[in-house]
């Protein structure tokens, strides 16, 4: 098939690139004209494990092409398959400008029937709204078909997410482009789900806020934990030994982050209210998470202030919101930073994949140390941070961590470490929900 994704960011350059293992024959589009062009060369604007060899060999079965002629991308394919981003405005609406953009392009280019597949994550109702928008806009409600696809795939596995999906979503109206999307996945062994627009939508955000809910869930049952004296760790542990409940996303830390979960979260807040629906859970876990990073900092300001004098020195490992990606939207170890910078002479950070001090503008730049390596970022410090759970932070030796440190502090924001590990090491361990109350 001819299948035209347009918006080449993490879902449309992975989607793009699966589609042409799938033998279509795929133009990925993007307004972006510096990130098609590196995408042309087979080099990834972002960082996806495995995804960069896989686009390579993708481009030359020359089956994939990448564009800015969105015009022309819209022409020359049947399927117009759509992943622009849907972000958060400042109500926690989703903002749809950049889809009403592409229904504009479509508007303006579509000569013939076209089968209309919208992957980024909409808000209920979304999908009815763009196909009457665009149905009035070209005066020709049967030109085209909208069909609701969302996209579950995780940062840092999107590859092998969207290679081996739980499940694939079709909502829609039209059997003639139900069975047309159905055709497009027909070689992918994965769970088939036909259903409307709305519920396909629906379904995209309460995946997301389920899991969301179980982070946030873990997190106060962490708080409690940790009044109590008990280890939130091995509570995950037996929690997860009963297959109803799951062990997956039931790691306490400081909160969930990046482009998806707070922003879809927040969308379907926004939805309830719009509909006139409760949403006290939905509310609940974004409280929880809001204040997550802080209720950590607070723990470490406690102790620092009886045994270092202000203004402190504190090292940062991790500042990306997960492991395996270079993305810091909404990452939970900005708020750390943030919420330490005033309290602090330097925040010394490492994190592999920082490019540039500037990723990420900080309030008090001057304070903010990029650097190269664990030790340089723990010399002097009078505490580390561990914000995010890259694999290479787990061979650090304490030991020698300890010698470079004014004050040889762990806070641990994600419970990566064994408590007994670190303290054999020398080192003070603060963890949360793990038998210690600062
Ligand atoms: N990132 C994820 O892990 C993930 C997973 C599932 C679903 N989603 C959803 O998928 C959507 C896309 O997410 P993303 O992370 O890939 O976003 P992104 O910001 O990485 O990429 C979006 C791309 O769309 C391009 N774009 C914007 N307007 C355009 C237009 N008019 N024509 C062509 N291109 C245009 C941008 O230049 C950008 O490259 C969002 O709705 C998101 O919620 C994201
Ligand atoms: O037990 C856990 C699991 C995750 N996290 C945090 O939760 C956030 C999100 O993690 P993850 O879900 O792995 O990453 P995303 O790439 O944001 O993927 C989510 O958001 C995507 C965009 O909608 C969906 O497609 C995916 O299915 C959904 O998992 C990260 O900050 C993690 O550190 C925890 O704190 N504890």
């Amino acid at each position: 098939m001819k299948i035209a994704v347009i918006g080449s960011g993490y879902v449309g350059t992975t989607t793009a690139a699966v589609l042409t293992s799938l033998h279509h024959h795929v133009t990925a589009a993007d307004i972006d004209i510096t990130k098609v062009k590196k995408l042309k060369q087979g080099i990834l604007p972002f960082v996806e494990p495995g995804l960069d060899k896989f686009l390579i060999s993708m481009l030359e079965t020359g089956r994939l092409n990448f564009t800015a002629d969105i015009y022309q991308a819209v022409k020359d394919n049947q399927v117009l398959l759509i992943a622009v981003g849907t972000p958060s405005r400042a109500d926690g609406t989703a903002d749809l400008r950049f889809l009403q953009s592409v229904a504009d392009t479509i508007a303006c280019s579509i000569h013939e029937y076209k089968v209309i597949v919208i992957k980024s994550t909409v808000p209920v109702g979304t999908n009815r709204w763009f196909s009457d928008y665009l149905g009035n806009k070209i005066g020709n409600p049967h030109m085209f078909d909208v069909i609701s696809n969302p996209e579950f795939l995780r940062e840092g596995n999107a590859l092998q997410d969207m290679l081996h999906p739980d499940r694939t979503v079709i909502g829609g109206k039209s059997q003639k482009a139900i069975q047309i999307v159905k055709e497009i996945y027909e070689s992918m062994q994965s769970n088939l789900l036909v259903t409307d627009w709305e519920t396909a939508e629906l379904i995209k955000y309460a995946s997301n806020s389920f899991l969301a809910t179980k982070i946030s869930f873990i997190n106060e049952i962490a708080r409690i934990a940790e009044h109590a004296g008990a280890d939130v760790v091995e509570i995950a542990r037996g929690m997860g030994m009963d297959s109803r409940i799951g062990s997956e996303f039931l790691r306490a830390g400081i909160g969930f982050g990046g482009s998806c979960f707070p922003k879809d979260l927040k969308a379907l807040i926004a939805t309830a209210k719009e509909l006139g629906a409760d949403s006290k859970i939905l509310e609940a876990v974004e409280y929880i998470n809001r204040t997550q990073p802080n209720f950590y900092t607070e723990k470490l300001n406690r102790l620092l202030q009886k045994i270092a004098k202000r203004p402190w020195k504190i090292a940062i490992l991790g500042l990306t919101f997960k492991p395996d990606t270079d993305d810091q939207r909404e990452s939970p170890a900005i708020q750390v930073v943030n919420h330490l910078l005033e309290e602090c002479e330097e925040i010394r950070i490492i994190d592999p994949t920082i490019q540039t001090r500037n990723q990420t503008p900080w309030p008090h730049e001057q304070k903010v140390t990029i650097c190269r390596t664990t030790t340089e970022s723990l010399s002097g410090a009078d505490a580390v941070i561990l914000c995010t759970d890259w694999e290479q932070f787990s061979n650090i030796d304490w030991k020698e961590a300890a010698s470079h440190m004014r004050h040889p502090v762990l806070l641990d924001g994600r419970n990566m470490f064994d408590p007994d590990d670190i303290r054999s090491a020398g080192m003070r361990y603060l963890a949360l929900g793990r038998g210690e109350f600062e």
